[in-house]
């Protein structure tokens, strides 16, 4: 099963927007015709719609790093899926690890988000993740099945068809420490294991599921290289158009 590689660049609460529409030219030129990967970035709100106009005619996908599950309203704050649709994102980060951590985001909102990504249209890309000390008490794979089983609850197959997913372990998150090549294998097989079971054999062979944690050039052919991981969602290494070139052309 030939499966699109992916290589997403999350740049999290970095930038400005004159550096943001720098960053997406640079990426622009560079990623020019030179990767078979689909290639996405998710700058912050005030900057997806200047990144949409640089990429705009290109291939390059652009996302949202998050959403509010209500279309409008008294949310101060808070943003819905038609507005990041009109800023000319396809896509949007659901249930990142810092959301949940910081933001105390549960797997019940993060299906109310899911849901309403669906409703506006975007595609949603979902991010799982065990801590260190739940590695550690070998509660990694029921970490993810609760996740998992939450955040997609009453999702539909067809709209299953469409999700993509995110692999992070927390622990390998801006840390420098990455999950052994072995490691993302096998916890993206565990995951893929559980969309055959939860959707079909069919969904769960189409779809994406991405590696982050410290990917940089030096270890990105190693980790894209297992049969199990369809691309890499990039933090820090994103910030820098060539090291995110450098992931791209590792591949
Ligand atoms: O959280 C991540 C991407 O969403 C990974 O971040 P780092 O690549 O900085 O570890």
């Amino acid at each position: 099963m030939a499966r699109t590689l992916m290589i997403a660049g999350n740049w999290k609460m970095h930038k400005t927007i004159a550096e943001s529409v720098q960053l997406a030219q640079e990426i622009k030129l560079g990623a020019n015709g030179q990767t078979k990967a689909e290639v996405l970035v998710a700058p912050t709100f005030c900057a997806l719609h200047p990144v949409a106009q640089v990429l705009d005619g290109t291939n390059i996908l652009l996302a949202g790093q998050n959403l509010f599950w209500e279309e409008q309203g008294a949310y101060t704050g808070e943003i819905s899926g038609s507005m990041l649709r009109a800023a000319g994102a396809s896509h949007v980060l659901v249930g990142h690890s810092e959301r949940r951590q910081y933001f105390h985001e549960t797997d019940q909102t993060v299906n109310k988000r899911i849901k309403a990504a669906y409703q506006a249209g975007l595609t949603p890309i979902l991010c799982v993740g065990e801590t260190l000390l739940e590695r550690e008490q070998g509660r990694t794979e029921t970490v993810l099945e609760t996740q998992l089983g939450q955040g997609l609850m009453d999702i539909t197959p067809e709209h299953a068809q469409r999700l993509i997913l995110a692999y992070e372990p927390v622990w390998a998150i801006g840390t420098g420490k990455t999950a052994s090549e072995e490691q993302a294998n096998q916890a993206h097989a565990f995951i893929r294991a559980w969309v055959a079971a939860f959707f079909d054999r069919q969904t769960a062979d189409e779809m994406r599921i991405l590696y982050g944690g410290s990917v940089k050039p030096e270890n990105a052919k190693g980790l894209l290289s297992q049969s199990e991981v369809d691309g890499a969602l990039i933090g820090g290494a994103s910030l820098k158009s060539e090291n995110f070139l450098g992931i791209m052309r590792a591949i």
